[in-house]
Parts: C-alpha cells; sequence; structure tokens
C-alpha cells in the first residue's frame, strides 16, 4: 500500500506514480476540483456505454478500452496542469512527467496560438480561362461571406465564422484546377463539419460565377492557420550537463538532415500530442495529417521541434504545429470519458486545449530526445514495458509486478525469459 495522496499544491506531485489508482484519482480531484461524476466515470471499467457506443460509429460489436494516464509536473503559462493522455504505449505519459519536472524550476512551458481558422477547400474543374475564374470568384468575396455565415448562425453569434477568401489555380496532371480557400473561424470547434457545409452550401454559386464544375468540398487538414507553438528552456544543470546538452543537439541535427529520422522524431511528439487528443474526444487523424503535412510543407519532411542552446548555455526547444482540435464536436461532448479529461484539464476553450496539447508535444520530444542521447530508449521503456510482458506470458494479480521486477533485474525484457521465470515463480 502506499502511502495517502495529498492534496496536491501543484502539478508536481512526486511519487504520483507508486499511488494506486483509487488514490491517483483523489490526488486529481484534489488538484482540481474534480465533481464525484467525473472522478466515478475515470474509475469506470470499460467506461463507455453501450448504447453511446451504437450511437457513435456504424456497426458496433463492442468498444476497447485505452488506460489514460496523467501527467504531472506540467506548468503551462504560469498555470500548474494535470494533464490527462489516452494511449496505449507504456513510457509515454513517465516520459512527459520527467521532461516537464526538469523545466519546471526554469518556468515550465510558454504557450501561443496563431488563431482558430481551419480551411475548406473547393476544387473547380473544367475551366478554360482559370485565371479569370479566379478574379471572378475573388470578386464576390461579400456574397461568399454572407452566405458561408448564413450556414452557421450559432458560430457567428459565438464570434466565428467567415473570415477570408484564398483561390489559387494548381496545376495537376488533368490540367489546371481552380481551388477556393474559404477562411472560416471556427472557435472552440475543430470545424470540419462546420466548414464543410459552407463549401457544400457555395458549390452551385461557384459553378454560376465560372461555367466550372465543382468536384470536392471539404476541409484541408494542413490547418497552417490553427498552429499551436510552446516553448521551454532546460538549464544545463538540469539535465546531466553541457555534455548531455550538447548531444541532444545533434540528436535534433539528425532529426533536421534526415527524413528518416525526422519521422521517428516526430513519431515521439506525437505519441505526447495524440494521447491527449484522444483523452479529450477529438480526432487523432486530423491532428496527425495536419501534423505530418506541416512538417513536410517546403518539400522536404523535417523535426516539428527546433532546439538551441541560449547565451547562458541552457537547452531552449520549440515546437510549432497545426492543432485543430475542439471542446464542442465530435465525440468531445458525446464520450462522457472525453468530457471527464476536459473537466480534468480545466480548459474552457480550444485554444487553451492545443496549447497544452503542444506543450506536451515538445515534453515528450525533450524526453526521447535525451534518453536517446544518453544511456537509448530501451532501459527505461522496457523496464516499464516489461509489465505488460509479464501480463502477455500470463501473469496474474501481484505475480505482474514480481515478473516485471525480476526481467529488469536480469536486464532481459523477453517473453521467452518472461515464461520461464513465470514458470519458476510458480513452482515456489
Ligand atoms: C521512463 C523515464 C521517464 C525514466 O526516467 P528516469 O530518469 O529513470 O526517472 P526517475 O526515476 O529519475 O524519475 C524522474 C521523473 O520521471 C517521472 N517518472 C519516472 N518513472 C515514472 C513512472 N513509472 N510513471 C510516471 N512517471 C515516472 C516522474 O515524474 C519522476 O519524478 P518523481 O515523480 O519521482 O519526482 C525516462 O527513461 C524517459 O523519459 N524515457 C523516454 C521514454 C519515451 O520517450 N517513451 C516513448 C516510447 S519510445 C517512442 O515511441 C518514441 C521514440 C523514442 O522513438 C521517439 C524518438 O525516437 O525521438
Ligand atoms: N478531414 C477531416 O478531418 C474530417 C473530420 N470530420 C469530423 O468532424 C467533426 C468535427 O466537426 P465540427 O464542425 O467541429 O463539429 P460539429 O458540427 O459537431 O460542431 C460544430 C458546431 O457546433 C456549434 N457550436 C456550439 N458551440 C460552439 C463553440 N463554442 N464554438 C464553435 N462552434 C460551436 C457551431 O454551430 C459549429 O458549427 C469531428 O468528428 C471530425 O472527426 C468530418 C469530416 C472530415
Amino acid at each position: 500500500m502506499s502511502k495517502s495522496p495529498q492534496p496536491a499544491a501543484n502539478s508536481r506531485i512526486p511519487g504520483f506514480h507508486r499511488m494506486t489508482t483509487d488514490e491517483r484519482r483523489a490526488a486529481v480531484a484534489a488538484f482540481c476540483g474534480l465533481d464525484e461524476e467525473s472522478v466515478a466515470q475515470l474509475a469506470m471499467p470499460g467506461n463507455l456505454d453501450a448504447h453511446i457506443a451504437d450511437h457513435m460509429i456504424e456497426n458496433v460489436v463492442g468498444t476497447i478500452a485505452i488506460p489514460i494516464g496523467v501527467a504531472t509536473n506540467m506548468k503551462v503559462d504560469g498555470q500548474d496542469v494535470l494533464v490527462p493522455m489516452a494511449t496505449e504505449e507504456s513510457s509515454v505519459v513517465a516520459a512527459v512527467c520527467n521532461a516537464a519536472k526538469q523545466c519546471y524550476d526554469a518556468g515550465g512551458f510558454t504557450t501561443s496560438i496563431s488563431g482558430t481558422l481551419m480551411i475548406a477547400q473547393i476544387q473547380l474543374l473544367g475551366v478554360s480561362d482559370p485565371q479569370s475564374a479566379r478574379i471572378r470568384i475573388l470578386e464576390r468575396r461579400d456574397e461568399i461571406a454572407a452566405a458561408c455565415n448564413a450556414c452557421d448562425p450559432l458560430l457567428v453569434k459565438l464570434g466565428g465564422g467567415f473570415r477570408d477568401l484564398e483561390v489559387r489555380v494548381v496545376p495537376t496532371r488533368g490540367g489546371e484546377i481552380v481551388v477556393t480557400h474559404l477562411i472560416v473561424d471556427t472557435r472552440d470547434a475543430m470545424g470540419a463539419n462546420a466548414v464543410n457545409t459552407m463549401a457544400e452550401a457555395l458549390a452551385p454559386s461557384i459553378e454560376a460565377w465560372t461555367g466550372g464544375r465543382v468536384l470536392l468540398r471539404i476541409l484541408s487538414n494542413l490547418a497552417d492557420r490553427r498552429l499551436a507553438r510552446a516553448r521551454a528552456v532546460w538549464p544545463a544543470d538540469a539535465i546531466g550537463g553541457p555534455a548531455v546538452r550538447d548531444a541532444m543537439i545533434a540528436a535534433y541535427q539528425f532529426a533536421e538532415a534526415d527524413p528518416y529520422r525526422a519521422a521517428t522524431h516526430n513519431k515521439g511528439i506525437m505519441n505526447g500530442v495524440s494521447a491527449v487528443v484522444l483523452a479529450t474526444g477529438n480526432d487523432t487523424r486530423a491532428v496527425e495529417a495536419g501534423a505530418h503535412a506541416f512538417a513536410a510543407r517546403t518539400g522536404r519532411y523535417k523535426s516539428l521541434t527546433n532546439w538551441e542552446v541560449t547565451a547562458d548555455g541552457s537547452l531552449a526547444g520549440t515546437l510549432e504545429m497545426p492543432l485543430a482540435v475542439g471542446l464542442v464536436g465530435g465525440a468531445t461532448k458525446v464520450h462522457p470519458t472525453a468530457r471527464a479529461c476536459i473537466k480534468l484539464l480545466g480548459v474552457t476553450t480550444a485554444e487553451q486545449l492545443a496549447r497544452i496539447i503542444a506543450a506536451v508535444g515538445l515534453a515528450q520530444n525533450f524526453a526521447a530526445m535525451r534518453v536517446l542521447a544518453t544511456e537509448g530508449v530501451q532501459k527505461g521503456h522496457m523496464s516499464l514495458h516489461a509489465k505488460n510482458i509479464a501480463i502477455v506470458v500470463g501473469a496474474v494479480g501481484d505475480e505482474i509486478e514480481t515478473l516485471a521486477a525480476i526481467l529488469i533485474g536480469r536486464r532481459q525484457v523477453r517473453q521467452d525469459v518472461a515464461e520461464a521465470e513465470l514458470a519458476k515463480l510458480r513452482q515456489g
């Protein structure tokens, strides 16, 4: 039995990972004033009602439960926050806690956002004079704005709606096409449905103005008008000294130079990003598509983060990436556990959510680079993964921790070794 949880004054909760799950929920509730219903929702095994599941997607036959861990030590824009992360991968949550701990005293993470603008694309084919068609569409800006806003009076009332118009002539293998971008502020919605409705509503007018034929009418997941940014500074002393710092810079330079490495580097960032996106009921595929398209925007796939050394010798990291997430729409309001996670985070706007997710992505990248540039990823990752291996070979109850400790002690986190050790354990 671990020690009793103390109400947390901040997100630094040393030993949080040694508490029982009940104690952790109590500590989280004490930290953010989470109501009993949300605590109960988090505690419920298989916490999605079959009836709700059956209405969320098609042809439902069941649900799959993914654990939600809470990242501690996070300070974002001066405020301590506990961050729920839904992931099947061991060591991801621990990595964020670890990275955040090492920059906490230096101020944690500072974030910003470029706005909450989404882009809907309308593809126009069959115009012999695409440049003229482009100008004809641009001339209708006011009509287009009014038509878009008429599609979603609630969004307009909430301060969102049409913001801008772009029209591009894009060469394709089938000839030049005219692509209209509707740029719409979707406020606290991710906004796919909202902007798709506008694009579909406008299509007949665009055909009438140009004599062309509209084909696709759909948002772009390259949400480069909805960038979230995070930065943080890790003093060299807090991370093991200048040699560790310089090794991390060299690791980053590898990702900058080589897309094979950049893909893995960015996968590490997405370990954190996608886990918060999923926990809050947002669309992981939309965020992932946006991230990777943004990483490749110059024509060469690159790191989403930048790392450099400050004048005083600290390690400074920055992350900038599209983060189209919402607090309304999708599963955010439908899935009761997503609602509980949003309460746990204490965010009231999509902007705040995106900013915290960017901070988590940066933390995750720091932790991965630090272990890769020092002891290697296997030590930490495999020690946490040892419990999974124990379960795979059939360990139950107390056997799981005992067997995992044996595997870590032997430095052989392998299924064949686990099978043999479990057999030995059971023989007494
Ligand atoms: C695993 C650690 C954190 C151990 O790191 P450590 O230095 O052994 O940890 P420690 O025991 O000294 O503890 C330091 C702090 O880490 C946290 N911590 C420590 N242990 C736990 C735990 N069990 N549960 C929750 N939090 C934990 C916790 O905050 C703790 O502070 P405390 O609370 O004790 O004051 C470290 O090795 C690490 O950061 N590893 C990185 C792991 C990682 O990146 N995993 C992702 C999976 S690999 C992958 O998919 C991505 C990759 C790597 O390919 C990306 C890339 O290539 O760039
Ligand atoms: N390529 C993609 O990424 C695609 C994604 N989707 C899905 O679309 C869904 C998201 O679409 P949304 O338009 O976000 O959902 P939605 O249509 O369910 O909700 C958005 C609407 O909520 C209303 N609203 C109420 N309060 C609001 C507030 N505070 N701020 C903004 N709007 C508010 C507005 O009328 C707004 O249009 C996700 O489930 C996503 O998976 C759908 C098609 C394509």
